[in-house]
């Protein structure tokens, strides 16, 4: 493609995910009156795809100046990161495929931009402004987290008085991570493997590792599409629960020996190793929708195979011995280092809750430490998606208020 093909291609992309984020749209109303972030700089380190792209535009027409790059060295669209670039008060340094030094060195980039805000996917900016660049924490008032596994970090770092700064805990809104993390992850991970490997789902073993929100919305979506679902789990609750909505429940060395694919959703490292390589089905395909590249072992798969080819556009055959296992993108997040990402109607809410929350912090002191996104927010979010699905709901009447509150009458 050339330039000019590039930027109409990440405009295009950005325009059609617009037209199904309605939540995003009434705030971008909103922040192109009001202006609530005129003066400030805000950092991001996400997933450079076209929803995202609709929130830096978003933060941009609220009045900020916004640096991103990606969070991810598979999940940047060029087309998009072009298309952002050119846009006026937004750098955008994101590139597809690029090395290790290369996604840390983007990473000093945007923080170069000596941000007061920040918006991580992760705690890549945060962990950096932590060790390197710790000269930039003074000018900071706080920072938004996306993820699961960020928000563990933070709070690691919280429990150990290490984090010198506000941080909202984004993806602990209910509006993110009921819907995000489940029916997100659920549909875009089953498009992300469907679309790489072009094989049926129906009548086939589907092992899904955790039965977190993001491992319950893979089961649901793989029972939908006929799967036979085990899951594995460390936690009883969480076990019994998959139990009881119909799936298979073992441990990893028993559910590889029958598993045609496994999907891993933890947020933990090493949950395919050596011992289930060595046990695991001819033929297995192996994706993850959990955390960066770890929950994979790739080293032990890389150790243990005699030949390792690609054998179709982001699918790896490790042989070992006689037997082939299919490793796809990497071991990195099959929905968007092998997809678009999420759902545009799902990151709605997710980039709302954003978006709100940047504002939040631009207009309110709070004091270091991991804060939850305000109640009022959430909930907010939730009433604007409903209005925007043409979906109305009942009211609490006075005497059903009373008799919720009350202790006098109701036996
Ligand atoms: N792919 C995406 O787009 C996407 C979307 C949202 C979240 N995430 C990431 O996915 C991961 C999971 O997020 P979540 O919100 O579902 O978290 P969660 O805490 O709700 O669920 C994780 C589950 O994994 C289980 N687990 C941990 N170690 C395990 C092991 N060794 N074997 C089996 N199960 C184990 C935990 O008991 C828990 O039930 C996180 O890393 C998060 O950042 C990815
Ligand atoms: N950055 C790490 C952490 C996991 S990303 C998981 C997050 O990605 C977010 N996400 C999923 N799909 C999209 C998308 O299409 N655009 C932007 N973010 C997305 C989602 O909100 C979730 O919390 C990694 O790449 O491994």
């Amino acid at each position: 493609m050339t330039d000019t093909e590039m930027l109409e291609s990440g405009n295009m992309k950005i325009d059609w995910v617009l037209n199904h984020m309605p939540v995003l749209n009434i705030i971008r109303e909103q922040f192109a009156k009001e202006k609530p972030l005129a003066g400030h700089k805000v950092a991001m380190a996400l997933h450079v795809e076209a929803k995202t792209a609709a929130l830096v535009e978003t933060l941009a027409i609220g009045g900020a100046e916004v640096a991103i790059t990606g969070c991810n060295p598979l999940s940047t669209q060029d087309d998009v990161s072009m298309a952002l670039h050119n846009k006026d008060n937004i750098q955008c340094f994101a590139k597809y495929d690029c090395c290790n030094e290369e996604y840390y060195e983007a990473i000093d980039k945007v923080l170069d931009f000596k941000p007061d805000i920040t918006i991580d996917d992760g705690a890549d900016l945060i962990f950096k402004l932590h060790t390197e660049r710790t000269d930039l924490l003074p000018e900071i008032l706080g920072g938004c987290e996306e993820t699961t596994t960020g928000i563990h970090r933070l709070k690691a770092m919280e429990r150990d008085g290490a984090l010198k700064m506000p941080v909202i805990a984004v993806n602990d809104a209910m509006t993110k991570f009921l819907f995000d993390n489940r029916y997100g992850t659920g549909q875009s991970s089953w498009d992300g493997i469907m679309r790489t490997t072009n094989l049926l789902v129906a009548g086939k073993n589907v092992v899904i590792g955790g039965y977190g929100w993001c491992g319950k919305g893979a089961a649901m979506r793989a029972k939908g599409l006929g799967a036979n679902v085990i899951v594995t789990e460390v936690d009883p609750i969480r076990a019994l629960e998959a139990r009881m909505d119909g799936n298979s429940v073992m441990p990893m060395k028993e559910a590889a020996k029958i598993a045609d694919m496994v999907l891993t959703t933890t947020g933990n490292r090493d949950i395919l190793k050596r011992e289930d390589f060595e046990v695991i089905k001819d033929g297995a395909i192996l994706a993850n929708a959990g955390h960066f590249n770890v929950e994979i072992n790739l080293e032990d798969l890389k150790a243990m195979a005699g030949s390792v080819r690609t054998v179709r556009n982001n699918i790896k055959e490790y042989k070992i011995g006689e037997k082939r296992v299919y490793v796809l993108a990497d071991g990195r997040l099959v929905n968007l280092a092998a997809g678009d990402g999420h759902p545009a109607e799902v990151m709605d809410m997710s980039f709302a809750n954003q978006a709100l929350c940047v504002r939040y912090i631009a207009e309110n002191k709070l004091s270091n430490g991991v804060h939850a996104v305000p109640q009022e927010l959430d909930v907010g979010v939730a009433e604007m998606k409903l209005m925007s699905m043409g979906i109305s709901i009942d009211k609490l009447s006075d005497e059903q208020e009373a008799y919720m509150a009350g202790w006098e009458t109701g036996t």
